[in-house]
């Protein structure tokens, strides 16, 4: 088997007295789809800050990208590298239409010459589907959806090997998270790698070909997601938290 594109060991971020991430190790393979779930404050928004260091790096512990360490590395080189993120805030510029809202990430992100700007970005559009007509319409006059469209635009616009998507699915409708569902697997069939948080359990259980869940920081349960999630220690911590 080929080398992991991500390897995270010993990953642990504290904040004060607060250890957010707590000794967390895993791989992901290159490719998979993998999802990441756990009850809200378990820390997968800030494993996603310390694998990215946008914001912050690890406190300790060592990851890997593509076969070169990154815990130390500057965040923009990192993004360079391959390795791309979203928030669960839609990037937005209200004074930017959806076109140069994307020609921003290219610019910034992956440093593109200007000849070579527009050509990347309405691929990267088309690959989300984005209505041509909307694309020099100002991003304040969009949908969610195309929000996040645009979000999952400015990623795919630096040419990633891994993506991070954190929570995309929150906001939409029953609709909208279908065709977000065909989206992930239509990115994932291109060869991008997807680590998906997801706090819409039906998305994250029909796309995730592995599942890790997170509980106060810890690993808690990793495999296949379907077994995962009848763990008894996901169901009392995860699933019996959100019941509650
Ligand atoms: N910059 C920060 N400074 C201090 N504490 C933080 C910071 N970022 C996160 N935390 C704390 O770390 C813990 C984990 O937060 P995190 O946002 O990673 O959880 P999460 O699993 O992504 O939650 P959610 O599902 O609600 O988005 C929480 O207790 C949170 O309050």
């Amino acid at each position: 088997m080929s080398n992991p594109i991500l390897d995270v060991r010993n990953a642990t971020k504290r904040f004060g007295g607060l250890t957010a991430v707590n000794d967390v190790s895993f791989i992901v393979r290159r490719g998979e789809l993998l999802g990441i779930a756990g009850p809200n404050g378990s820390g997968k928004s800030t494993l996603f800050n310390i694998v990215s260091r946008i914001p912050f790096g690890p406190t300790s512990g060592g990851i890997w990208f593509d076969g070169q360490q990154i815990d130390r590395m500057a965040p923009h080189k990192i993004a360079g590298m391959g390795l791309t993120r979203t928030f669960q805030k839609d990037v937005e510029f209200p004074d930017l239409t959806a076109s140069e809202t994307v020609g921003v990430a290219a610019t910034y992100g992956k440093g593109l010459p200007r000849n070579e700007l527009q050509g990347s970005v309405q691929q990267a559009l088309d690959l989300v589907e984005f209505d041509p007509e909307r694309r020099t319409m100002p991003t304040t006059e969009l949908s969610v959806y195309q929000r996040k469209q645009l979000m999952i635009a400015s990623a795919l616009v630096m040419d990633p090997k891994v993506l991070m998507l954190d929570e995309p699915a929150s906001g939409l409708t029953r609709p909208e998270i279908s065709a977000l569902e065909a989206l992930l697997r239509k990115i994932n069939a291109t060869g991008i790698t997807i680590l998906l948080i997801e706090h819409v359990l039906s998305l994250l259980m029909a796309v995730s070909k592995r599942l890790i869940v997170l509980n106060q920081g810890a690993l808690l349960s990793e495999g296949d997601p379907t077994e995962v999630m009848k763990d008894p220690a996901v169901v009392e911590a995860y699933l019996g938290t959100r019941a509650a």
